[in-house]
């Protein structure tokens, strides 16, 4: 019965018909789609595709059908996580580019690029500590991205987001190639978070549960709007809510703990990262009413960056959504998260142009 599971699992995945959803009516990561004969070509590229949510995300990506060149960019490893990806019998064309001089060839005819590169926490740091370093790589590798493939989509999952989403913004309107549509912080991992907490908690079926995630994505600035979560459940307290929001709020640091020195989420970061870059996808490719939460230019508030529930268009972002009704709860959060998400933004803008 397995043998027979599986090959018609191959069947499907040769005829390109499984893809990835997060949307409210299925949260499964593989489904069937609308993928066809007529899928565009889409090239997506991975920097820092031999790291710890690198490995896993580009095994993800090379199982979406919605790709067809999956360009795999480290400093280091990249031939090994090639070679290994590459025997994945699905549509992609894999290649791995290893080090600066291959880094043009990696972003070359990009669609979306995926940015995974940088150094974890540690127990006992914050997502701020990584900024030394981790500013300096994604500086980096985004004047590459402004020189070689300025559309692509950018999906910026180094940390500390907060900062590294505005340094992003720079280095780009430096090289004239800013398009505030085309650049996310990456805040799928929250939802993630979020609509499995509110399940666990609500008794409800994950599959169906959908949760915004607004803010930013460190700590307090990180506001799950529960009292917008869907289905609504009429077993929780405010202590529950309080409880669900702190957990989602802490969730990087419960790895990060859990993993005792050795890195930050991976696997349920490399989930979080497919399905926010197969919703990128979907949008590039004229896929209606594709809508996630995603931390992009914004006015929905005083601050230039913001997380909300962005629709994904042939462009990138088509429409910034604003928060809805917030609970009196939430009104605090958001008044709590407003300074240190505007210092951490301006920490970004300042590092880029000093430098
Ligand atoms: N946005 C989120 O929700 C989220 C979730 C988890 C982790 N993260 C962040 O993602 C980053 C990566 O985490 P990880 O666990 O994969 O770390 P890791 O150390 O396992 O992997 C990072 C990879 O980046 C590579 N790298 C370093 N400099 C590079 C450069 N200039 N160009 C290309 N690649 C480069 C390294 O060689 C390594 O393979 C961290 O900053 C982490 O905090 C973000
Ligand atoms: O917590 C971290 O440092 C990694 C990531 O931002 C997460 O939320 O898991």
């Amino acid at each position: 019965m397995r043998t027979s599971m599986l090959r018609s699992m191959e069947a499907v995945l040769r005829r390109g018909e499984i893809s990835f959803s997060s949307s409210s009516s299925s949260s499964h990561l593989l489904r069937r789609s609308y993928a066809s004969e007529s899928t565009p070509e889409r090239k997506v590229a991975v920097l820092g595709a031999a790291g710890g949510i690198g490995q896993p995300l580009s095994l993800l990506m090379k199982l979406n059908p919605l790709v067809s060149n999956l360009a795999l960019y480290d400093i280091a490893g990249t031939p090994g996580v090639a070679a290994d990806v590459s025997h994945v019998n699905t549509r992609s064309e894999v290649a791995g580019y290893m080090g600066d001089e291959q880094l043009e060839q990696a972003l070359t005819g990009s669609d979306v690029v995926i940015i995974p590169a940088g150094v974890p926490r540690k127990p006992g740091m914050t997502r701020d500590d990584l900024f030394n370093i981790n500013a300096g790589i994604v500086k980096g590798l985004c004047t590459a991205i402004a020189k070689y493939c300025p559309n692509a989509l950018v999906n910026m999952i180094s940390n500390p987001v907060n900062s590294t989403v505005p340094i992003a913004a720079e280095v780009f309107k430096k090289a004239g190639t800013y398009d505030e549509t085309k650049l996310f912080g990456v805040t799928m991992l929250d939802v993630v978070r979020a609509k499995t907490f509110y399940a666990g908690k609500a008794n409800v079926n994950v599959a169906d549960v959908n949760v915004p995630v607004v803010g930013g994505h460190a700590g307090i600035t990180i506001l799950p709007l529960f009292s917008q979560a869907t289905p609504k459940a009429n077993n929780l307290s405010d202590e529950h809510i309080v409880a669900l929001t702190k957990r989602t709020q802490d969730g990087g640091t419960e790895v990060v703990e859990a993993k005792a020195g050795k890195g930050s989420a991976t696997l349920s970061m490399a989930y979080a990262g497919a399905l926010f870059a197969d919703a990128c996808l979907k949008g590039l490719n004229g896929v209606p009413d594709v809508v996630e939460c995603a931390f992009v230019q914004s006015s929905i508030t005083e601050l230039p960056f913001f997380a909300s529930k962005v629709k994904l268009g042939k462009n990138g972002v088509e429409k910034v959504f604003d928060l809805g009704p917030l609970s009196d709860y939430e009104k605090q959060g958001l008044e709590k998260l407003l300074p240190e998400l505007k210092s951490s933004i301006e920490k970004g803008i300042k590092f880029a142009n000093a430098n």
